[in-house]
């Protein structure tokens, strides 16, 4: 019997769940994922070593923890899609914790370890709450599988003090833990490591810029491998706008955007709390404020349909050039490469084109017939896209892969071939 690790990856569009053997490295048996969750209609899309599959589901589902059932339920249980194994033979599953606090390192899930979570949930009420959702549903129908949480924020532990402190009352800072956190972590793991291996380095000695730009979208500078500032905050509202987020914004605009502010949303429940603050900022703003849409790919387009359109692409670019600069003044310009991730990084030409452009300046060039081909070898997961690169920095592209990354850990750092 094969043994099997799932990999969950709750995002803020999509739910992810890769079921991978045991194996160092693992190898993925299915890539399974319901898209669109923001933006019906939703899709239903796996994919086999033999086969590919994509459905428009008939209902839509409302919510992460309702996509994940879902998923679990056609993986597990419909022979069409899981031909080669029986649920029976997870033996342990991995979960994507956007805020983890405090933890450093990946952790294992019991009764103390699941309740700490939930003490942190209202710090990423959007991110954690589904999340802990999913946990909760696998303990319940998988009793007998382990559930290892890992997190968006561990990797940025490294902060330097005065990056990761707001300039507040450290008291009250101490008190609430506000301070900087940062998110995408994950991904940045898996995509140092690649770009590493890519560029024939180790990683202590890599320095690098990467933007993951999905429908959450952040920057984060590497100082020989470790995370010295990203654009994400206490909570992944902070930075550049995304699909429904509205990135960096002067805090007083909410106050004088409704005068409901502090009160709870209507979508609270008994159990999530949100501000209507929270909820506008979070849920009703990025390009769905702007343009009524979630998808970049009807934003990203030479001829945009409406001025809106345009403005949320140019927005994009130069909130992503912004941080750029930032980050190579940090560097202080010393670096081995910018590389873009993310469904947007890693698909629209369009957007790394005007992002290189606007950051020519710093010796960025990219080559238009590689940049316009992109990201085309699955099995490759880092592309150059750079035109003369001499001994300049590079400009590549990665195809990130969180769940790949939480299977990768688990194996190589925890007991769980015990
Ligand atoms: N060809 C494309 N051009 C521009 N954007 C695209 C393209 N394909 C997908 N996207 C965008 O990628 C985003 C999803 O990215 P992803 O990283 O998978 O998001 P998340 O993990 O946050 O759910 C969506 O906004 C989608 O519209
Ligand atoms: C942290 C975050 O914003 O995640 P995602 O992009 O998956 O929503
Ligand atoms: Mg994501």
């Amino acid at each position: 019997m094969p043994r099997i690790i799932l990999s969950v990856n709750a995002g803020s569009s999509s739910v992810k769940a890769t079921f991978y053997t045991l194996d160092n490295p693992p190898s993925a048996i299915i890539e399974a994922q319901v898209s669109g969750i923001t933006a019906p209609p939703q899709t239903f899309k796996y994919s086999t070593k033999s086969d590919q599959k994509k459905e428009k589901l008939k209902y839509n589902l409302g919510s992460p923890p309702e996509a994940f059932k879902y998923l679990l339920q056609r993986c597990l249980t419909d022979p069409v899609v899981f031909v080669s194994a029986s649920p029976e033979d997870v033996v342990c599953i991995c979960h994507r914790i956007v805020h983890g606090g405090d933890y450093t390192n990946a952790i294992e899930i019991n009764d103390e370890t699941y309740h700490q979570l939930e003490e942190i949930e209202d710090l990423a009420p959007l991110h954690n709450f589904p999340a802990l959702e999913i946990i909760r549903t696998c303990r319940q129908e998988l009793p007998l599988v382990k559930n290892i949480a890992h997190f968006d924020s561990a990797f940025h532990h490294s902060l330097p003090k005065h990056v990761r402190t707001y300039p507040i009352d450290q008291e009250v800072a101490r008190r609430n833990k506000l301070r900087k956190y940062g998110f995408h972590g994950i991904s940045y793991a898996f995509i140092l490591r690649s770009v590493a291996q890519f560029l024939g380095k180790p990683q202590d000695k890599t320095s690098l810029i990467v933007m993951h730009i999905g429908s959450g979208a952040s920057v984060c500078a590497i100082k020989d491998g470790k995370s010295i500032d990203t654009s994400m905050g206490l909570t992944p509202l902070a930075g550049l706008p995304g699909a429904t987020r509205s990135g960096d914004i002067d805090p007083s605009l909410v106050f004088h955007y409704t005068s409901e502010a502090s009160s709870l949303s209507p979508s609270s429940t008994k159990e999530m709390h949100i501000s209507t603050a929270e909820e506008i900022l979070n849920k009703k703003s990025g390009w769905k404020g702007l343009t009524g849409t979630t998808d970049f790919a009807q934003i990203a387009v030479e001829n945009p349909p409406t001025e809106n359109h345009k403005l949320a692409f140019d927005i994009l670019v130069d909130r992503i050039s912004g941080f750029v600069g930032n980050y190579f003044v940090k560097l202080h310009g010393q670096l081995d490469a910018i590389v873009f991730a993310g469904g947007i990084g890693e698909k629209s030409a369009l957007l790394r084109q005007a992002v290189a452009q606007q950051c020519s300046c710093l010796g960025f060039n990219i080559e238009a017939g590689k940049n316009s081909d992109g990201a085309v070898d699955e099995n490759t997961p880092v592309t150059d896209v750079t035109r003369d690169a001499g001994n300049g920095p590079r400009v590549l592209i990665c195809q990130t892969n969180e769940q790949f990354e939480m299977a990768y850990h688990t194996i190589a750092h925890m007991k769980v071939l015990d």
